[in-house]
């Protein structure tokens, strides 16, 4: 990925999100994830901002509905011109090639590249007792991880949303080629917050992630254009 750190723009309106951004260098163009919070407050209108402004848009809603209902989403998302977009793999295969179908036809009908389309696999607040227990799937978070992404996979999606203490396992079952993207990601002077399955930077690059999702350890920095830099630094392997 030509930018491997992606910053979660986790704020809860435009103008926020957007001085966030203004923190950095205006030579200095970085890949952003908007998610539900941002999105549900903002809409279409904060992705072609931050679009307008250079910026790459991962657009993170994590559609999970019926088929028809996902292939007409993704069919407006693949309009909006962003990178990367997601979809619950436990939605299942015809829910997963309906996605995927929606985000093509919506894009060629804006002449637009096609977004990634990347499936969430177990969410890296999912820890043994959720898995067993409240979602009733018995054996390993690992094991459920790669199961998902083998669906993914077969669905057409391009890769997953995995914790990095998967994506070495993702891989060897599915190929390089196939995109592992790690939420979930702490360098050893942030907290964890309410994240479960975490991984470092540099602990991440190694087991072969394809790039990081990284938001509070980020936006809530003192220094955000340093904490980011200091990641890509972490992630470059020159220090841990
Ligand atoms: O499994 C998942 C899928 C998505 N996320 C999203 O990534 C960021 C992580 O933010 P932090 O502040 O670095 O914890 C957030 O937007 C989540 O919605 C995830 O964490 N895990």
């Amino acid at each position: 990925m030509k930018r491997p750190v992606i910053i979660a723009l986790d704020f809860p309106t435009e103008q926020r999100a957007l001085a966030f951004l203004d923190q950095f260098p205006a030579e200095m163009a970085v890949t952003v994830k908007i998610g539900m919070e941002l999105f549900y407050a903002a809409g279409p209108a904060i992705v072609r901002a931050v679009i307008a402004r250079g910026h790459d848009v991962f657009l993170d809603l994590k559609l999970h509905d019926i088929p028809n209902t996902v292939e007409a989403g993704m069919r407006v998302i693949g309009q909006l011109g962003v990178r990367y977009t997601t979809v619950h793999a436990a939605g299942g295969h015809v829910m997963l090639a309906a996605a995927k179908r929606g985000l093509v036809a919506g894009a060629q009908a804006q002449g637009l590249p096609a977004p990634t389309l990347l499936a969430i696999t177990q969410l890296t607040s999912t820890n043994q007792q959720i898995l067993n227990v409240d979602q009733q799937i018995p054996g390993t978070v690992a094991a459920s991880a790669v199961h998902y992404a083998q669906v993914a996979q077969a669905s057409g999606c391009d890769g997953v949303i995995c914790s990095a203490q998967e994506v070495g396992a993702i891989h060897a079952a599915l190929g390089p080629a196939f995109v592992g993207i790690t939420p979930g990601i702490r360098p050893s002077w942030a907290q964890a917050n309410d994240q479960q399955r975490i991984m470092t930077p540099a602990a991440a690059a190694k087991a072969g992630s394809n790039g990081l999702v990284v938001g509070r350890p980020i936006t809530q920095a003192a220094d955000p254009v340093a904490a980011y830099q200091r990641i890509l630094t972490e992630w470059s392997g020159q220090h841990e």
